[in-house]
């Protein structure tokens, strides 16, 4: 595969971006400062008539201005049409739901997602979402890896992964973003990739309940290099590259939202860790918290392939059957010795 730089490579045209919350509206930032233009498209007619007349997005990202090139519009299928790439940047549980939305008008636009997440229901890939609905000779791609909106949208220094189905797509859609201080490496594998994004989220909710409980710094290390090593373990056993899951959309992001308290799936923990619910704690954090769904989702694939998982499996019984944080240490300590092995 070559560098965004390389002088074969296609241009993206323009890109749709769907989805208007803060990584759409950052991601939308970073194109339109890379000379890609771009229509980002949000749901409400409101948020879109208050985005144009203020140049930010008050509600995810206040006080940061959007590039002159950046256009807004509630129209999906004037989105979609006017554009050369579509790029998804929603809760995964709206994703299956807002690609059959845009099957009419997709005709053969290229199409990448930066959502971090999993078909909920099924524990499915959304790579394998968009193949059931699309098809399997669609070129695909995900934007993953440590990447907090709210330091993209400010310019800050990040680098993420591209991983896609297609390497001349997976091409276009790292070119139309990478520039500046933003680096967008380019990997042709899409199930490491994305595994390493839905784990990650799983993940964080643990450091952040230890953190909450105040358990210290030596708990945290031992959650984020075990964690890794049940990332690695469920990799393996689907077919994900290791190669993947120890760089950027792996361990990166694992890295990223385990101490960053940007993260929300680490607030929400932080939250749980000091004794408030599920619930209260979600909706104080106001956005999406993939971490709640995904942990069920990965907490299915650990059974389905018979992976041992004992941290995802009290995050998930944490988050979904009430298990009360203190009873979760107690169980995982209480484990047999055994050797030290990924
Ligand atoms: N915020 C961040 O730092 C990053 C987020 N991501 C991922 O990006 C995805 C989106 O997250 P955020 O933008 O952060 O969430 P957010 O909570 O900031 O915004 C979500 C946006 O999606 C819209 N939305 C929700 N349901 C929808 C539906 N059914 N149809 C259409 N639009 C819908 C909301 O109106 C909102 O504009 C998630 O999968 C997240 O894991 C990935 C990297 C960084
Ligand atoms: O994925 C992210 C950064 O890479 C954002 O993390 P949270 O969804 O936990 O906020």
């Amino acid at each position: 595969m070559g560098t965004p730089s390389d002088s074969t490579m296609r241009p993206a045209g323009r890109v749709a971006v769907l989805g208007a919350g803060s990584w759409g509206s950052a991601l939308a930032m970073q194109l339109a400062r890379n000379a890609t233009d771009c229509v980002l498209w949000a749901r409400s007619r409101e948020q879109v008539d208050a985005m144009r007349s203020s140049a930010t997005n008050e509600r995810f990202l206040p006080g940061i201005r959007f590039p002159s090139g950046v256009e807004f519009t509630d129209d999906l299928g004037a989105a979609v049409t006017a554009s050369d790439q579509v790029l998804l940047a929603i809760p995964s549980d709206a994703f299956d739901a807002l690609l059959a939305q845009i099957r009419p008008f997709l005709e053969n636009r290229g199409l990448s997602w930066a959502c971090k997440g999993l078909q909920p229901g099924t524990g499915r890939f959304l790579h394998q979402a968009a193949q059931d609905l699309l098809g399997e000779s669609r070129p695909l791609a995900v934007v993953t890896g440590p990447s907090f909106a709210v330091e993209v949208a400010r310019g800050q220094p990040t680098a993420v992964t591209v991983a896609g189905t297609d390497p001349e797509h997976v091409q276009v859609v790292a070119g139309a973003l990478h520039g500046g201080y933003f680096r967008a490496y380019m990997s042709d594998d899409i199930v490491g990739a994305e595994l390493g994004g839905a784990v990650k989220n799983v993940l964080a909710v643990a450091t952040g309940i230890s953190d909450g409980m105040g358990l210290g710094d030596n708990a945290r290390a031992a959650l984020v290099t075990r964690g890794m090593a049940e990332m690695m373990r469920l990799g393996r056993a689907i077919g994900a590259r290791e190669q993947t899951l120890i760089g950027l959309a792996g361990m990166g992001d694992l890295v990223l939202t385990c101490t960053g308290d940007l993260s929300r799936n680490r607030r929400l923990g932080l939250a749980l860790g000091k004794g408030q619910s599920v619930a209260e704690a979600v909706a104080a954090i106001g956005q999406v918290v993939e971490g709640v769904n995904t942990s069920s989702e990965v907490w299915r694939m650990a059974c389905q392939y018979g992976i041992d998982m004992p941290i995802s499996e009290q995050v998930h019984d944490i988050l979904h059957s009430g298990r009360n944080p203190e009873e979760s240490l107690r169980e995982l300590f209480a484990r047999e010795q055994k050797q030290e092995t990924i």
